[in-house]
């Protein structure tokens, strides 16, 4: 096994197509453990494509994907997760009507696959391991600063907070790599900068390797090690952020589409 193949994650060729259009062509791409890598590119670059491939929704036309060195491609997205790979999403999914605790058990229960309903309402027989997903959603939620809003409905939250509740319920599952889709959309300044110091924690924290996309290139240079660029579906650029910045095909890239 090669070098690249080692990485925690690792593509290698790979392709998909949706009809006549080849949204990803060719993509070879390694994130090394306990990285975090950027994947930017202008609008339909094919960027949430890859995390869809990466976690099973989408199986790719042609090449492989490796995770902890093991193909992963075609496999099942809850088989995926089940391996140590969690995800948000662009448009936040949060369960708005349940309460902030209420979202993280339900991350809990997706590890440990007993029912939902079970959590949520108990059993006698099942309360000692409730009490134990009780502490533990306790902790994740400290974790993340959310601690004082425990039974605030989720939809509630004030947007910043939702990320970080998304986030919150994604590390519940104990992935090994986090798929971030665009964690700082709709957040301002002041907001970035407490995201990208979060981010950077939570890799400490949880001990996680981390890929994000995202159109802030602010938060992108400062956080990211290693960044890939797509455009039109192809990797027109891979490196550390002060390379990729100056690199006249990535300039070329975003002309017109102003980064923000
Ligand atoms: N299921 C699908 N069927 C057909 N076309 C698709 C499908 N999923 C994605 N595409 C197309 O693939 C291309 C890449 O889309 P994708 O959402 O991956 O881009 P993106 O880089 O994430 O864009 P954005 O930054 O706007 O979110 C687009 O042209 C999109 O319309």
């Amino acid at each position: 096994m090669s070098a690249s193949q080692q990485a925690l994650l690792h593509l290698e060729d790979v392709s998909i197509r949706f009809g006549g259009l080849v949204a990803v062509q060719g993509l070879t791409l390694s994130v090394q453990e306990g990285a975090i890598a950027g994947l930017i590119g202008p609008n339909g670059a094919g960027k949430t494509t890859v995390f869809n491939m990466i976690t099973g929704q989408y199986v790719p036309t042609s090449g492989a994907i490796y995770f902890g060195g093991q193909a992963i491609h075609g496999w099942p997205p809850h088989r995926v997760a089940a391996l140590g790979i969690a995800r948000t999403f662009q448009n936040i999914r949060l369960f708005r009507d349940l309460s902030v605790l209420e979202n993280v058990l339900v991350g809990l229960h997706l590890r440990r696959k007993t029912g939902v309903a079970a959590t949520l309402f108990g059993t006698l027989s099942r309360r000692r391991e409730e009490s134990a997903m009780h502490e533990e959603a306790l902790a994740l939620l400290e974790s993340v600063g959310l601690l004082g809003y425990l039974h605030e409905r989720a939809g509630a939250l004030p947007y910043g907070q939702q990320r970080r509740l998304e986030i919150a319920r994604a590390l519940a599952t104990r992935p090994r790599l986090l798929l971030l889709d665009e964690p700082a959309a709709g957040m301002n300044p002041e907001e970035m900068r407490q995201l990208t110091e979060f981010v950077r924690q939570v890799r400490e924290r949880h001990r996680l390797t981390i890929l994000l996309i995202e159109h802030h290139m602010q938060m992108v240079m400062e956080i990211c090690e290693q960044i890939t660029v797509l455009d039109y579906g192809v990797a027109i650029a891979e490196g550390p952020p002060q390379r990729i910045q100056q690199d006249p095909r990535v300039i070329a890239a975003y002309l017109g589409e102003e980064p923000a």
